[in-house]
């Protein structure tokens, strides 16, 4: 290990503090962190630094995402992960280094000193990689003497057999620090770069109407004056030859922005959908979230294109209005050009409407398509044949006419404001013609700003009609935008120990302790459950039984946290749902009921497997093979052409009512949760499948809270 680098690490007891330095460094971090991590405890063991970092990397409001490398492509991967923080062992003890960015060959890293230094990174490279190249060396050595390779020729071979033994060996504990999808928006847009670059694409394009105007202004002088030699033609041409290298700036920026946007749109809008409320989504039904889907696809590239055509009508028309201005027919031009544009916003606005209207019918009408193709077999079984369709056609119908509606309202817009705008400023021109001024160069300045002008309400309009089903699309998704967003949590640091309970409840032996809990669906409706007291203590076995609609499940929901109680106090070990945050979910796991849960379509091991890490490793998959044994699933097991990797799911293998049953209670006792809750898992099942499955729950639960009927 070189020195340089053993001095530029830091001590673990000062992870906190690198970390937040490092975040500044990289201007990630706007002022003063909500949740400083200065005067946080660093983690204890070793075992812990990943999801300690990962934690105080939330709490700063950014992300810290783990990411490894093969030791073949370790120089490259150090060149671009900065900013990232990297655990190095140096004489036995764990340090980190701080890497901001890799610059003129170097990396940049921030020492304990809080000053950057500049480090090599084959230097940093050989350290990482030197544990498992030194076993080699002499192998290696060996093999190059036997086969008598020329010593100028000895470093480079050594170098491709070292790559290649170690191809599949990884260099890991190295986490990038970033600002997540959930972050900010406008601190996102301004860590991106996106409103300098589109300052910078405006001012290219003003740049490139200007020369062209310039162009224009010269050859027109020219032509008129009746001077049109070599001279003028060079200034012109020069004008021109300088349009092609601003063409091609302006398109490859507007190029950039597009693929930048439409990625920050992407990624907080994924992110949004993954926060968005369970009940309000529910709520919502199928239907209409497919809508949002769809009108979140249609967003991106609709307010791209839509906003580049706006802006260059924008951009042509205060040069048309500045040309026109100079015209034979100034203050006239100008007027109709005021006019015209506020019907060109009329027009948009009463498009708009229409749009909403339309946007409205054809969300309902998937709604309500979706919903029937959900229930097409019960439809088929029960409904009357005669009222089968009639909803669907009037569906139809109403939708169809809403949409030509919409369309007579576009018309107007994109195909004769333009147009029209022409036939009217040539009118204006009438009286310059009729006082016999027509060869005037300023009747030649008016045709110039009257061509450019339509062709500014054409791009114009075209930008509107796009922009207003951008606006549309807008407000279907920005729920979606809205949810992404989640201010840095506070919660302390909760290690392996807390969340067993070592800390918690030391002595106690309660692992659900509940007082007076309550909740209630609607607010102002009537709880479903009202000053409920509940202890489970730790390996207890509990059967929860009551009249249907009573309330287990929900209160269920409450234990495992999927819901949070209206009043009362809820803690699992020992610790309330703020303390533990997501950590929740490690402690508390529920196979929901028959109607709650879900078969995935992925293989079967994913669907047993999908609550540990995935891919699965051998062990986790002879574990889940073994609990599918324990539980009766041996024969299809054996059925299956693939055996636990069949394709299962909505189309792939279909399974009965009963294994269904037994792959959610094989999945919920594979997370090998403090608490596990069976919801009416045992419903579907003969009476001897059900009491071997019981038998299985019985023996692998730590704590287990069975609910079930009398
Ligand atoms: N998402 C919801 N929105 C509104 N009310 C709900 C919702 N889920 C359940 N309820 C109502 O809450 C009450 C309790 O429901 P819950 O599912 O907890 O009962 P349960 O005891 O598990 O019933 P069962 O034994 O029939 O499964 C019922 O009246 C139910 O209609």
């Amino acid at each position: 290990m070189s020195s340089t680098i053993a001095a530029l690490s830091w001590p673990l007891a000062r992870l906190g503090e690198g970390i937040e330095q490092l975040a500044r460094g990289a201007n990630l971090l706007a002022t003063g962190p909500r949740n400083p991590l200065t005067a946080t405890s660093p983690p204890q063991h070793r075992a812990e630094l990943g999801t300690w970092i990962e934690w105080a990397g939330e709490r700063l409001g950014l992300e810290a995402e783990p990411i490894e490398s093969f030791v073949p492509q370790v120089a490259e991967w150090l060149r671009d992960i900065g900013p990232a923080i990297l655990q190095i062992d140096i004489a036995g003890e764990a340090r980190c280094l701080f890497l901001l960015r890799s610059r003129f060959g170097g990396l940049q890293v921030l020492g304990p000193d809080l000053q950057w230094s500049t480090c090599s990174v084959a230097g940093l490279r050989n350290a990482l990689c030197a544990d498992f190249e030194a076993p080699l060396q002499a192998e290696i050595e060996g093999l190059l003497a036997l086969a008598d390779v020329p010593e100028r020729r000895r470093k480079a071979v050594k170098a491709l057999l070292l790559d290649q033994r170690l191809a599949t060996q990884k260099i890991e504990n190295c986490w990038l620090l970033r600002q997540p999808a959930t972050a900010n928006l406008r601190r996102q847009l301004a860590e991106s770069g996106l409103p300098r670059r589109a300052l910078g694409l405006l001012v290219a394009l003003a740049v490139v109407y200007a020369l062209e105007i310039a162009g224009w202004r010269l050859i027109g002088a020219a032509a008129l004056n009746g001077r049109l030699d070599f001279g003028w033609l060079s200034a012109w041409g020069l004008a021109v030859f300088s349009l092609i290298p601003l063409h091609w700036i302006s398109g490859w920026l507007d190029a950039g922005f597009a693929l930048d946007v439409g990625i920050l749109l992407k990624k907080r809008m994924l992110a949004g959908a993954l926060r968005l409320d369970l009940e309000a989504v529910k709520q919502q039904g199928s239907g209409q979230l497919l809508g949002r889907v769809m009108e979140s696809q249609a967003l991106e590239s609709l307010s791209l294109n839509g906003g580049f055509s706006t802006l260059i009508g924008l951009v042509e028309w205060l040069f048309a209005a500045w040309i026109l201005s100079a015209g034979v027919a100034g203050f006239g031009h100008l007027l109709m050009l005021a006019g015209w544009t506020v019907l060109a916003l009329w027009l948009t606005g009463r498009y708009l409407r229409r749009l909403k209207h339309t946007t409205f019918q054809r969300m309902t009408m998937t709604e309500q398509l979706v919903e029937r193709m959900v229930g097409h077999r019960t439809c088929l079984a029960q409904e009357s044949p005669e009222r089968r369709d009639a909803d669907d056609d009037s569906l139809l119908n109403d939708y169809l006419l809403s949409a030509s509606e919409t369309d007579a309202a576009l018309i107007p817009l994109i195909g004769s404001l333009a147009r029209g705008w022409l036939v009217l400023a040539l009118l204006g021109l009438s009286p310059a013609f009729v006082s016999g001024d027509t060869a005037s160069i300023g009747l030649a300045i008016s045709l110039g700003g009257i061509l450019l002008a339509g062709r500014a309400f054409s791009n114009v309009a075209t930008g509107l009609a796009v922009l207003a089903r951008a606006f549309i699309a807008w407000q279907q998704v920005a729920v979606l935008f809205h949810a992404a967003y989640r201010a840095p949590p506070s919660q302390p640091f909760l290690s392996a120990a807390d969340l067993r309970g070592e800390v918690g409840i030391a002595g106690s032996g309660k692992l659900v302790d509940a007082s007076d809990l309550s909740y209630r669906y609607r607010s102002g409706g009537e709880p479903v459950l009202r000053g409920v007291d509940l202890t489970i203590r730790r390996g207890e076995r509990c059967l929860l039984e009551g009249p249907s609609g009573g309330g287990k499940s929900t209160l269920a929901a409450l234990l495992v946290g999927l819901r949070q109680p209206e009043s009362g106090l809820l803690l699992l070990n020992g610790l309330d749902r703020y303390t533990l945050g997501d950590n929740w979910h490690k402690l508390a796991g529920e196979a929901p009921q028959f109607h709650e849960n879900h078969i995935l379509t992925g293989t079967l091991a994913f669907n047993l497997l999908m609550g540990r890490h995935w891919p699965a490793d051998k062990p986790d998959l002879l574990e889940a093979e073994e609990l599918c044994v324990a539980l009766g699933l041996e024969p299809l097991l054996q059925r299956m052409p693939s055996g636990i990797h069949q394709r299962v799911g909505e189309t792939g293998w279909q399974l009965s009512h009963g294994e269904r049953s037994r792959i959610f209670l094989a999945r919920a006792l594979l997370r090998n949760t403090a608490l596990t809750v069976l919801d009416e898992s045992f419903a579907a099942l003969d009476p001897e499948t059900m009491e071997q499955c019981l038998s299985c729950a019985l023996a692998r639960a730590d704590t287990l809270l069975v609910i079930a009927h009398p």
